[in-house]
């Protein structure tokens, strides 16, 4: 049996342009989820999910059984809910070259689903590490990377870059331009995030940024411009200019909004954050509902947002540099 973790991550600079070609910058944060693979007899999966929960069903997902799925919900929703596990486990049996591999997994995740923090990257890096472990092969992070890439560009419809994944699996601030992934000397940053209790579908947003994307040339020059943000945020943050990187913050969040990845529900914790005295806040992620990060070494927007209509939830993140890591190995 092993058990290996990965951590989520907040989007500094550059979501959804990013798929584009254009630089991102995520930083890793000390939220992780942990995935249990052990290894079964046959050539079973047996995946015991319980923050994974469809129409207010908790997943037990089974494929020994002739029926299908092992719950009360329609089978598609559970695909679409289970895709990432089930894409994690091809890439373990693919690396290990053994296709026929079955496992019993257990996932637990301190990162809440589909609200911008990468929760699907961290089950993703976590079951690929698990799993290969599991099955007697090493993968390097960088390697880890790049096999959770693909997955997520097969649940994803195609669309998907490689900045969830590679922070994922390497921890710390990352830059990511295409291809080009490499790790970025960050100063410790005040982190502050706020939760609507919602989420977004990544594959849906990424899908309609990129329509509006080819219907406007203002869309895709809104595009270009975040790439323009990412780059003076790098300045930024090469300099250690808190206050910088804040105003760009709020800048990227405008080009977000005008995309029409943002939500009143994101909008009113932003602006709750920038009245409470925040350095700068957008929201992280795909979008459509879920998180937005502040930066604020105070007390205050934590407060603020604690008071905000449609903010469920305001915590602290601070930056993980540890990414993808065994927890326990039997
Ligand atoms: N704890 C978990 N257990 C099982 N699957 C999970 C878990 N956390 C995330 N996932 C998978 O990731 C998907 C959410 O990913 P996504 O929409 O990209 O949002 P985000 O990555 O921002 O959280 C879930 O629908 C599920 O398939
Ligand atoms: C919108 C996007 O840039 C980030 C999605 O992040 P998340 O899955 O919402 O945490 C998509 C991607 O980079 O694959
Ligand atoms: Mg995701």
């Amino acid at each position: 049996m092993v058990v290996s973790s990965a951590p989520g991550k907040v989007y500094l600079f550059g979501e959804h342009a990013v798929v584009y070609g254009e630089p991102a910058v995520p930083c890793a944060i000390e939220r992780r989820a942990r995935v249990s693979v052990e290894a079964r007899d046959d050539d079973r999966i047996r995946v015991h999910a319980e923050d994974l929960s469809l129409n207010g069903f908790t997943v037990e997902y089974s494929d020994d059984s002739d029926g299908g799925p092992d719950v009360d919900v329609a089978e598609s929703l559970v695909q679409a809910g289970i895709g990432y596990i089930d894409a994690a486990v091809e890439q373990a049996r693919d690396a290990a070259g053994r296709p026929d591999a079955g496992f019993d997994i257990t996932v637990e995740s301190e990162i809440p689903l589909g609200a911008g923090l990468g929760s699907s990257a961290a089950v993703t890096t976590a079951g690929i590490d698990a799993g290969t472990r599991e099955l007697g092969v090493e993968l390097s992070a960088e390697e880890v990377a790049e096999r959770a890439y693909q997955a997520e560009l097969e649940v994803q419809n195609g669309e998907a870059s490689r900045a969830d994944t590679f922070c994922s699996a390497t921890g710390g601030a990352v830059r990511v331009e295409g291809d080009d992934c490499r790790a970025m000397d960050a100063p410790d940053l005040p982190f502050v995030i706020g939760f609507d209790g919602g989420a977004g579908d990544t594959g849906e947003l990424v899908a309609g940024v990129r329509a509006l994307r080819e219907e406007y040339d203002f869309a895709a020059d809104t595009v270009e411009s975040i790439g323009d943000v990412v780059r003076s945020g790098e300045e930024a943050l090469a300099a250690g200019d808190v206050a910088e990187l804040g105003e760009l913050m709020n800048f990227n969040h405008g080009l977000l909004e005008a995309l029409g990845v943002s939500s009143r529900s994101l909008d009113q914790m932003v602006w709750a954050a920038r009245d409470a005295g925040a350095h700068g806040a957008k929201l992280t992620g795909a979008g459509g509902g879920g998180c937005i990060v502040a930066l604020d070494p105070t007390d205050s927007t934590q407060t603020a947002l604690r008071y905000t209509p449609g903010c469920e939830d305001a915590f602290r993140a601070e930056l993980d540099t540890d990414g993808v890591r065994v927890e326990d190995e039997e």
